[in-house]
């Protein structure tokens, strides 16, 4: 198969973790005879400073032609106090919404050999922890208008605007159930419809797709009882799918089942344009430049874009068992080493997941 990736190393960690998830799709590609060609392109703070732009009009074209597009990630102190409109976080939104990609799937599992790197308790983790967070991602307040700050009665007022129509909560609510449908077909809706207008129409038309899916049981939860739940006891969700800013935060805390944010990958589709794949994770400003970052999230994203945008499973599954196996071998990161294990800085666990291909 030959395919064309378009490649956003970004900011911070970006470029390290994304070199080492190349390497890696380099050595799959050789393994199982496959092309992938690669073109580099610019976005966030660094396409700030080269461009003045976090989004320059080539990224958009060559991600738009691409067959798939890798991300790193974006930002860093370096920009915190430009202007907001050009900042490095506008270019992955603004990539995002160029691409028309709505729903980001958030895979939160944990490989069993990294229970004792997992903060949960014992018992809990014993039973197995895999949860998928399906978060909305070119709406809601992310990209409500009106939005700013400005003087309102003579004080400085800040405002953003929550807001869903119901076809995009439909095509979001559709993407879960068909997720829990290959699942454990559970879906759990997370809003905040006891105080929230926009949360009461997520939920009436949550409700109203799953009737199309009888297979799929379906629950409710409050966005403050879900981020209880989801440290408490995981276990108890299958698919959750939730709106961009819940479903930013509640990744996040969801890293936490994986025993480190630089485990949990992510991809990001549409339907026009082909997926996006990035780690959840930042762009690790305290760590970057160290070659110290975990780019195993990263790598486990090229696998979801195996899988995903090219229908390769047996690819695919590759890369995640040579994760596995690494692990399983006992080398870690920085960031989920434990007291017996190897540590290994960025390349040297990537050369473990190689040799292991
Ligand atoms: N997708 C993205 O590009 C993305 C996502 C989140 C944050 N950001 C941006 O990144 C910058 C830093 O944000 P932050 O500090 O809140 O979040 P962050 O995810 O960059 O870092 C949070 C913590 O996790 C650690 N961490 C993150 N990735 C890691 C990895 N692969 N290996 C080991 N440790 C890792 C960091 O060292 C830090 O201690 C900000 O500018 C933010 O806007 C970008
Ligand atoms: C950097 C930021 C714009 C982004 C988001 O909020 O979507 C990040 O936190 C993420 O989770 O991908
Ligand atoms: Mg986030």
């Amino acid at each position: 198969m030959k395919k064309h990736i378009a490649v956003m190393a970004g900011d911070g960690i970006g470029p390290e973790i994304v070199g080492q998830a190349l390497r890696v799709l380099d050595a799959a590609a050789r393994k199982f005879n496959h092309e992938f060609s690669t073109e580099h392109v610019l976005i966030g703070g660094i396409a700030i400073d080269e461009t003045g732009s976090p989004l320059p009009e080539a990224t958009v074209e060559a991600c738009r032609k691409a067959d798939a597009v890798l991300l790193g990630a974006v930002g860093g102190p370096k920009w915190d106090t430009i202007a907001p409109e050009i900042r490095p976080e506008k270019g992955l939104l603004g990539i995002r919404k160029a691409l028309g990609l709505f729903a980001n799937l958030r895979p939160a599992r944990l490989f069993p050999e990294l229970s004792g790197a997992c903060l949960l308790r014992k018992d809990i983790v014993d039973k197995g922890l895999d949860v998928m967070v399906v978060r909305e991602l070119t709406g809601g307040i992310y990209f409500g208008k009106p939005a700013g700050v400005e003087v309102r009665g003579g004080k400085r007022t800040g405002f953003n605007t929550m807001i869903y129509d119901e076809d995009e909560i439909r095509r979001i609510a559709h993407i879960a159930f068909k997720a829990a449908m290959k699942r454990r077909k559970k879906v759990c809706s997370v809003d905040k419809a006891n105080v929230l207008d926009v949360s009461r129409l997520w939920r009436e038309v949550v409700i109203e797709v799953s009737k199309e899916y009888p297979e799929v049981s379906l629950s409710h939860m409050y966005v403050d009882n879900a981020a209880m739940q989801l440290v408490r006891d995981p276990s108890q969700f299958d698919v959750i799918v939730t709106s961009n800013l819940f479903g930013d935060i509640l990744s996040d805390e969801a890293a936490v089942i994986t025993g480190s944010i630089g485990m949990l990958a992510s991809a990001s589709l549409g339907s026009e344009y082909a997926g996006l794949y990035e780690p959840i994770h930042g762009s690790a400003p305290d760590i970057a430049g160290q070659n110290k970052a975990n780019p195993l999230a990263t790598i486990l994203s090229v696998s979801m874009m195996l899988l995903h945008e090219f229908d390769l499973e047996k690819e695919a599954l590759c890369i995640e068992n040579a994760v596995r196996k690494t692990l399983q071998d006992g080398f870690r990161t920085g960031d989920i080493m434990e007291e017996g294990k190897t540590l290994c800085n960025t390349i040297e666990i990537t050369d473990k997941v190689i040799e292991r291909l």
